[in-house]
C-alpha cells in the first residue's frame, strides 16, 4: 500500500490528509458527495462513490455519518497513528480510527474502530473507548474510563478517573465529568450536568 484514499471533504479531512502525508503515504482519491465540493488542499474532490478503495479512512467529524459510510463500505484500513503522538505499546487502537499529534493513550487502553482522537487529547491508563467515539482537541480521559459508541467527548473537556459515559452522549466543550453519564445524555459546565432539550 502506497496511498490511501480520503472519505470526506471538510476541514477535519484536511488534517487527516497532513497526516496521512506525515506518515509517508500519497493521497489516492478525495470522496465527497457534495457537488459543491471540487477540491481540498488542491486535490481533486470525486462525487461518485463507486469503486471506493479498501485502504480509505473516513474523515468525517460527525460519529453517526462516519458510522453509516463504516458499515456501507467495510474498510479494511488500520489506524493512522500521528508520529508525534505518545502511544503505549500496551494499548490498542482499532482499524479506521484516526491518533492526531499530540495525543497521549497510556497502558492498557483499548480505542474502537472509526475514532477521532483528536489533537493534544489524553487518554490515560486501562480506558475502554467504544467504536466510532470522537475525543475532541485537549480532551482528558483519567485512568479507567469507559465512553461507549458515537459519543463526542467535547473540545477541552476532562472526566474523572473510573466514570462511565454511555452511548451517543455527548460532553460538552470544557465540562468536568465527575460521574456516570447514561446513553444519549448530554453533559456541560462543571460538575458536569445533564443539559436538557427545551
Ligand atoms: C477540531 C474540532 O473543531 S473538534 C470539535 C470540538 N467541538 C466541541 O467539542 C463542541 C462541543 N459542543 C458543545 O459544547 C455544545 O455547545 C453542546 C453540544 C454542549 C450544546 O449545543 P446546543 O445543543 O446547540 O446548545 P446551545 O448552544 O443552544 O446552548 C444551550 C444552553 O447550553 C449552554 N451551553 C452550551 N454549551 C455549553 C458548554 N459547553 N458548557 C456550558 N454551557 C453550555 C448555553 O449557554 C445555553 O444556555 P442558556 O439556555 O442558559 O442560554
Amino acid at each position: 500500500m502506497n496511498d490511501i484514499s480520503v472519505i470526506g471533504a471538510s476541514g477535519h479531512a484536511k488534517v487527516i490528509i497532513d497526516l496521512i502525508e506525515e506518515l509517508g503515504y500519497l493521497i489516492g482519491n478525495v470522496y465527497d458527495q457534495d457537488f459543491q465540493k471540487d477540491k481540498l488542499l488542491g486535490f481533486k474532490v470525486t462525487h461518485d462513490f463507486i469503486d471506493i478503495p479498501k485502504q480509505s479512512i473516513i474523515a468525517i467529524g460527525n460519529n453517526l455519518v462516519r458510522k453509516k459510510i463504516a458499515i456501507q463500505f467495510d474498510l479494511e484500513l488500520n489506524a493512522l497513528i500521528h508520529p508525534k503522538s505518545n502511544v503505549s505499546r500496551y494499548s490498542q487502537i482499532g482499524k479506521g480510527t484516526v491518533v492526531m499529534a499530540g495525543v497521549s493513550i497510556n497502558a492498557d487502553s483499548v480505542i474502537g474502530k472509526h475514532c477521532i482522537i483528536n489533537t493534544n487529547s489524553s487518554i490515560d491508563h486501562e480506558c475502554i473507548i467504544g467504536d466510532f467515539v470522537h475525543v475532541s482537541p485537549n480532551a482528558a480521559l483519567a485512568g479507567n474510563v469507559q465512553i461507549g459508541e458515537c459519543s463526542h467527548i467535547g473540545i477541552g473537556s476532562c472526566i474523572k478517573q473510573g466514570v462511565k459515559v454511555g452511548k451517543n452522549c455527548i460532553i460538552g466543550a470544557g465540562a468536568v465529568v465527575i460521574r456516570d453519564v447514561s446513553d444519549g445524555l448530554t453533559i456541560v459546565g462543571n460538575p458536569g450536568k445533564e443539559l436538557k432539550k427545551k
